[in-house]
């Protein structure tokens, strides 16, 4: 069948009409590949499957910095002058939570326990702050009936410094802990299905209040030199690196993926604020050759102004790194709005941020309803641009908004990234890279492998190397050591995968894997997982291009395996997406290399290697993927105006000695 599909890309057919050609893929009479991979000692995570931590960026190491405490602000100038004009604490307080009044906090019986102290309670050698008292809370709650922010026991038990456990919002440098409307939401673990946190459902007044703030501080931290603010976020950087255990264990209970994922993510997000501490000192301008003499012409970058960040739940701190890191190294300051499902890392960054001298107001976070925070990032007329990251849906809202607006938007959405095997690929390297892109964070990451093209005369042993290396992972609650893939988020994400499998078996499609939800019994994690939305790492045998896993981006652990005939044929079934995000190949041929880099349209390529995510390359997507790139000294215009300044030089003079100019040039 790939064969007619071939002959009519030559005769120019385009994708569409290739459709009913690849159904129905005849099976290989290929020898099966050479054994599978050798058996790691232990469960390998994912990444170990392809011989990497899934990502490139540079090693950090912690520093000496201190996590014992608040670190002298950046800038006594900014300081002085913040306070001079009331900015520094609680100018943008919201009114509940300014009339707070600090309680004895009683010792809790409950399951849950209040986690904040009062805003800017001291801090503890160790970075834990006070807890023995609290804002009007319990009164709030009690005089509405209304549940409380609260963590539950367990998630406290699993972090050092209960400090970065938070359960309030920070508007221009006060944690709020109670919505204007004093509603709440819960944050679920989707291992266990139990509440682990209750945070205040914040909305537009927050918002609102968020962006003065923001709006506030902004002369104070563009004016600061760059090497100060470098100073700030390098010792935020530190802090991370420092508390990266309990970062991890945040990141590892709200959204599921496996510590070692959790740590890897870590370790590149706090690559990302290393590296634009880095560029915030070289943001330079240019001097233009002019094209007379009587003027001179130069080339400002400025900061933009107040940056909206909406982030996801798939990688809760990295994808926040990559839009506060190079905003505020611009000397943009930021309003910043979590997933709601993964606010506990969020908050946890904040917090050190804090720690690390960030003054009030420079990075605000908003907690809770995301179209109402949404509706107000987008349209106020302050938010001088919008760095989105999430589905292609909600992206392609906030671009419409953002353009009514003529504000600044750039996008990282959706993806669908194909893998194309050749003939000559160095097999067993292929089936790692596979693996280990297309389960990373149990299939849920932008630039997963989703769709697996093989050429015909290796699909059988590589699909036996696939399934060889998948049979060995081992399922369950990320926190469990050994777990190499962990639960789905929620369960509609459960549901939509469940939908790729079985239509993509009704369609035709071999089950070489998986194929449903795991026994329990098999579940790493025990009787505590059964509330969890686990599906078993699946393969797919002879996919075809009428499936929903060729078309949308399935978002789980699943890897179908089609057939291709020719280069041609390959790249035109790659490139058969309204994505454009990633996308990998493995040959050993150097003109088919470049020839298919060159003809695969994806923003990033991957060849014969799928950790291809480094704080020093360009991150982002072409087609529906997204606008605009992250990471990288790319990464930092996105944050940056360009200003000309062309200075006429024929003013006339007040006396002959101090004329810079005129007719004498
Ligand atoms: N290209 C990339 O770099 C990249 C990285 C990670 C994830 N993603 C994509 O993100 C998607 C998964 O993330 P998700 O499910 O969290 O996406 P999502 O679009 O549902 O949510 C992303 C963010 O947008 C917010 N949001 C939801 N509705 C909103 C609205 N009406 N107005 C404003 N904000 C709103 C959410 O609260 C969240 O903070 C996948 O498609 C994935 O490919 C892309
Ligand atoms: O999901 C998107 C982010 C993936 C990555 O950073 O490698």
């Amino acid at each position: 069948a790939c064969c007619q599909a071939h002959a009519m890309l030559a005769s120019g057919a385009s994708a569409s009409q290739l459709m009913p050609y690849c159904s129905a893929a005849p099976g290989s009479s290929e020898q099966p590949f050479g054994g599978p991979a050798p058996a790691p000692a232990t469960h390998p995570t994912v990444a170990e499957c392809a011989g990497s931590a899934g990502t490139t960026a540079t090693a950090t190491t912690t520093s000496a910095a201190s996590s014992s405490g608040r670190v002298a602000p950046a800038s006594p100038a900014f300081l002085a002058a913040a306070a001079a004009r009331g900015l520094v604490r609680a100018t943008h307080h919201l009114s509940l939570a300014a009339t707070s009044a600090a309680l004895p906090c009683p010792a809790s019986a409950s399951a849950f326990t209040p986690a904040s102290a009062s805003s800017r309670a001291a801090p503890l050698p160790g970075g834990v702050r006070h807890k023995g008292t609290r804002t009007n809370l319990d009164e709030a709650a009690q005089a509405t009936g209304l549940s409380k922010p609260a963590v539950s026991a367990d998630l406290l038990a699993r972090v050092k410094d209960a400090g970065l456990v938070r359960t309030a919002g920070l508007i221009g440098g006060k944690w709020t802990e109670v919505a204007s409307d004093k509603s709440t939401f819960d944050v679920v673990n989707p291992a266990t299905g139990a509440v682990i946190a209750t945070l205040p459902r914040m909305r537009a007044d927050e918002t609102r209040a968020a962006i003065a703030a923001a709006h506030s501080v902004l002369p104070q931290w563009r004016a600061t030199p760059a090497r100060e603010r470098a100073a700030v976020l390098r010792r935020w950087h530190d802090l991370i690196l420092a508390h990266k255990a309990d970062i991890a264990a945040l990141m590892t209970a709200e959204c599921g993926k496996p510590t070692a994922e959790a740590l890897a993510e870590i370790a590149g997000g706090a690559a990302s604020v290393d590296w634009f501490a880095g560029e915030a000192v070289r943001i330079a301008g240019d001097v233009l050759e002019p094209p007379s003499r009587d003027r001179r012409m130069v080339v400002l970058k400025q900061p933009v102004g107040v940056v909206g960040a909406i982030t996801p739940w798939n990688f809760p701190m990295s994808m926040i790194t990559r839009k506060v890191a190079p905003a505020l190294a611009a000397g943009c300051t930021v309003v910043l709005k979590p997933a709601e499902l993964t606010p506990l890392t969020a908050i946890a960054l904040a917090e050190l941020a804090e720690r690390a001298g960030l003054p009030d107001g420079v990075l605000n976070l908003v907690l809770g309803d995301a179209a109402a925070i949404g509706h107000e990032l987008v349209h106020s007329d302050t938010v001088r641009k919008i760095g989105f990251t999430g589905s292609t849906a909600v992206g392609k809202m906030l671009a419409a908004g953002a353009g009514a607006g003529v504000k600044r938007i750039s996008l990282e959405l959706g993806g669908n990234a194909p893998v194309l095997v050749f003939e000559d690929a160095d097999l067993e390297l292929a089936a790692r890279g596979i693996v280990a892109s297309a389960l990373r964070n149990a299939g849920q990451t932008c630039i997963c492998a989703n769709r697996v093209f093989v050429h015909t005369a290796v699909y059988d042993r590589l699909a036996e190397a696939v399934v060889g290396l998948v049979r060995k992972l081992k399922v369950g609650d990320g926190a469990e050591a050994g777990v190499n893939v962990g639960p789905l988020i929620t369960a509609a994400a459960l549901e939509k995968v469940t939908g790729h499998v079985n239509d993509a078996v009704a369609k035709g499609g071999k089950l070489l894997a998986g194929g449903g939800r795991p026994e329990a019994a098999a579940l790493a994690g025990g009787a505590a997982t059964a509330g969890g939305h686990f599906f078993a790492p699946t393969v797919i045998g002879e996919a075809t291009i009428d499936m929903r896993c060729f078309k949308e981006e399935t978002f789980g652990p699943l890897i179908p395996l089609f057939r291709f005939g020719s280069d041609g044929e390959a790249v035109l079934l790659a490139n058969t997406t309204e994505y454009g995000l990633a996308a990998y190949f493995y040959t050993r041929d150097l003109g088919r290399a470049w020839r298919v880099a060159e003809e695969l349209e994806f923003g990033m390529i991957g060849l014969n290697e799928v950790a291809i995510t480094s704080e020093v390359a360009p991150f982002g997507g072409l087609k529906q993927s997204g606008l605009g790139r992250e990471q990288s000294k790319y990464g930092i215009a996105e944050f940056m105006d360009v200003k000309y300044v062309c200075m006429g030089l024929n003013y006339s003079s007040p006396s002959p000695s101090s004329s810079p100019s005129g007719s004498g040039l």
